[in-house]
């Protein structure tokens, strides 16, 4: 069952990954971060990527692409506000730009 991140858990997996380079977003529980990569190939290869993991985990990122630009949001709807599923997969993100 996913649930919103409580306090303790925002300091342990939001508070690393807020320093890391993701923001708030305003006005609600999201994450939202820019990733730029060389060109449009490797910018849609990340997305390929990130899509297997999305669907494998039946979390689903808000995400727009221009160019070699892509633009995530994380949230969870079910819940309305960020859950583990969200610092789950913007590690996975992380990694996978890297
Ligand atoms: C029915 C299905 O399990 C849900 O709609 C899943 C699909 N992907 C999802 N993705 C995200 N980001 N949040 C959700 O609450 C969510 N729920």
């Amino acid at each position: 069952m996913t649930e919103k991140l409580s306090d303790t858990a925002r300091d342990t997996m939001l508070a690393p990954l807020l320093e890391g380079g993701w923001e708030m977003v305003e006005g609600r529980d999201a994450i939202t971060r820019t990733f730029k990569f060389a060109d449009f190939a490797d910018a849609f290869g990340f997305m390929a990527r990130a899509a297997i993991w999305a669907e494998k985990w039946n979390h689903h990122p808000e995400w727009s692409n221009v160019y070699n630009t892509v633009k995530v949001t994380l949230t969870t709807h079910d819940v309305d506000g960020l859950s583990a599923l969200d610092t789950k997969l913007a590690r996975k993100m992380e990694s996978l730009a890297s």
